[in-house]
């Protein structure tokens, strides 16, 4: 996929990288990013509050270069009129590079500073400042890796206290939290704006990270694009350019032009599943949807819904063996197969799937309990030659990657990637920020954290919407990244009009096609 469908999510090495690379390749000087940093911090800041003219505000500079920031545009505060106190926790002499530089003009301007050494409270030096109208803070950026120091924590509390009266500013990410996971560690900055430098680092975009960062610009600090392509960041951001890559449709078509998808799902207690896929895959457009079943579950699985076709398979309520050879004449009519929604559990389902696995089958996504089928029997997974995208919720993809859900949601990137290394498959690890993940290791993170999406049959509608894509000739990657944002835009859609929920997941399905009316040229 063209990467102009999506933004770089750099993770902090990547941006040290691209950074190094800016300065040492390039030749552009470490102090001009700064500068432009800085720059970009007091707009962003300008922006938020209006004139910082006569405002009392507090910069917290740290001992590395998120604190030469800080210097940086604590000088040009100080130049458009704001009464500004420079706390800094390193010693003078220690700033090294372009933070020293940074440090040096802030004192030859003249600027206040305090150390704030380690046994020291920022309270101690408010008391005699006065409370802040704005803090910056410019105390850890990128540079922060594991737990924080004991006084460090206590500095981004004592931040905090001052949440409700000061604005805040977090100058690339608020401190505290990593630029990896977007997890505080344990505590972080709460900050009103997060000004984040070049590109948003991938913790930034999870979901996570939200109640701290408050809103995110991004700044360029002059980063050459060249250097960005060369060395491109393994994970990026899915925007609405990703709806570019829907087939846009025919006056002439025929139903035929626009794929027939098959739903192998339902058992008993679970015929709504299938039948919610398909709900998803005809809203998304799919020309034919057929719901294969065990024949004494077709009625209840159809719903009476004359939009779906069933292909009863066998004479019973269970799935077997025997029915992958009742599905081998019609399978050349099917151009994909969404595999598992509401297929139960019962120990025949697996010699379902087993023999399965052993035809010639058109591409595939696979769900729910075929994906608990796989982490029983992971064979199965290699015989299905096929190419496939599997859609594992955290329980699913734990289960597979034999760790816990709560490890999947700590770290969602690395699970995602683990995962789609492990499976060779794409993967699209369901939840707020959803992640598509390819084997190679890149990711798409879906900007997309909207609670009406959190009910039941949602993720059925997702696989059917996925499923439609792929059967209308679209790349495994390319569906997968459309079907994750166009279900999220549904989901957006809903929460207007639903806005404490409420909403159905058949009403997630019946809201995709208008969801496109805003974003889609007709
Ligand atoms: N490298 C560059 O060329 C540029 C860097 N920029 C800024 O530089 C930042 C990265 O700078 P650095 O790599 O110097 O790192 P940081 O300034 O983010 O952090 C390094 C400092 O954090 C302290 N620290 C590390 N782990 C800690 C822990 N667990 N608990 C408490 N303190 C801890 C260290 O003592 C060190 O002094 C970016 O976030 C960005 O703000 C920008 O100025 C743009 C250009
Ligand atoms: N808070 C949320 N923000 C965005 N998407 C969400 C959120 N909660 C759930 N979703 C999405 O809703 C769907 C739920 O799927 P899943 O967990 O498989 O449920 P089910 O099996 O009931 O359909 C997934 O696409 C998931 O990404
Ligand atoms: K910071």
């Amino acid at each position: 996929m063209e990467m102009y469908h999506a933004v770089p999510l750099p993770t902090p090495e990547e941006m040290t990288a691209w950074d190094q690379a800016t300065i040492e390749d390039f030749g552009l000087r470490q102090e001009v990013l700064m500068e432009n940093a800085g720059l970009g911090a007091h707009g962003v800041l300008e922006d938020s509050v209006g004139s910082v003219e006569g405002l009392s505000i507090l910069v917290i500079a740290g001992s590395g270069n998120n604190g030469g920031d800080a210097f940086c545009v604590a000088r040009h505060l100080a130049n458009s009129g704001a009464q500004v106190l420079v706390l800094h926790t390193g010693k003078k002499k220690d700033y090294r590079g372009a933070a020293a530089a940074n440090m040096r003009l802030a004192q030859k301007m003249g600027i206040q500073l305090g150390h704030l050494a380690k046994g020291r409270s920022l309270l101690e030096f408010v008391h005699d400042f006065g409370e802040p109208d704005v803090i910056v803070d410019g105390l850890l950026g990128t540079g922060f890796k594991g737990e924080l120091r004991e006084e460090t924590q206590e500095w981004i509390e004592d931040i905090n206290i001052f949440k409700s009266s000061a604005f805040i500013l977090s100058l690339d990410i608020p401190s505290g939290l990593s630029g990896l996971t977007g997890e505080p560690a344990p505590v972080a900055v709460m900050a009103d704006t997060t000004v984040t430098f070049e590109a948003a680092k991938i913790g930034l975009a999870m979901p996570s990270s939200a109640e701290f960062t408050g809103d995110i610009h991004v700044c360029g600090i002059g980063i050459p694009e060249f250097i960005k392509h060369s060395t491109p960041a393994t994970c990026s951001m899915l925007t609405d350019g990703v709806l570019d890559l829907l087939p846009a449709p025919h006056p002439e078509m025929h139903k035929g032009d626009a794929g027939h998808v098959l739903i192998l799902g339902g058992s008993i207690g679970l015929t709504g599943a299938p039948h919610l896929a398909a709900l998803g895959a005809i809203r998304s457009g799919a020309g034919l949807v057929t719901i294969g079943c065990p024949a004494g579950l077709a009625q209840e699985v159809k719903g009476g819904n004359p939009d779906i076709m069933t292909l009863p398979l066998g004479k019973g309520t269970y799935w077997n063996e025997g029915m992958a050879q009742d599905l081998i004449p019609h399978l050349s009519r099917f151009s994909a197969i969404l595999l598992g929604p509401g297929m139960g559990r019962d120990e025949r389902t697996l010699g379902f799937l087993r023999a399965l696995a052993e035809l010639d089958l058109p591409k595939l996504v696979v769900d729910a309990d075929a994906l608990y089928w796989i982490a029983q029997a992971p064979e199965l997974l290699e015989h299905l030659s096929t190419p496939m995208v599997l859609t594992p919720h955290p329980g699913e993809a734990a289960r597979i990657l034999g760790i816990s859900a709560e490890d999947v949601q700590a770290d969602r990137l690395h699970a995602a990637q683990d995962f789609a290394a492990q499976t060779g498959a794409v993967s699209i690890l369901k939840g707020a920020g959803t992640i598509i993940a390819l084997p190679d290791g890149r990711a798409y993170v879906s900007p997309f954290a909207i609670s009406n999406l959190a009910v039941a049959g949602s993720g059925d509608v997702l696989g059917g919407l996925s499923t439609s894509l792929l059967a209308r000739d679209m790349e495994l990657e390319d569906a997968a990244c459309l079907a994750v944002y166009w279900h999220g835009l549904a989901g957006g859609q809903l929460s207007e009009d639903f806005p404490v929920r409420g909403n159905t997941a058949s009403d997630i399905a019946n809201a995709l096609p208008k969801a496109l009316k805003e974003t889609v040229d007709a």
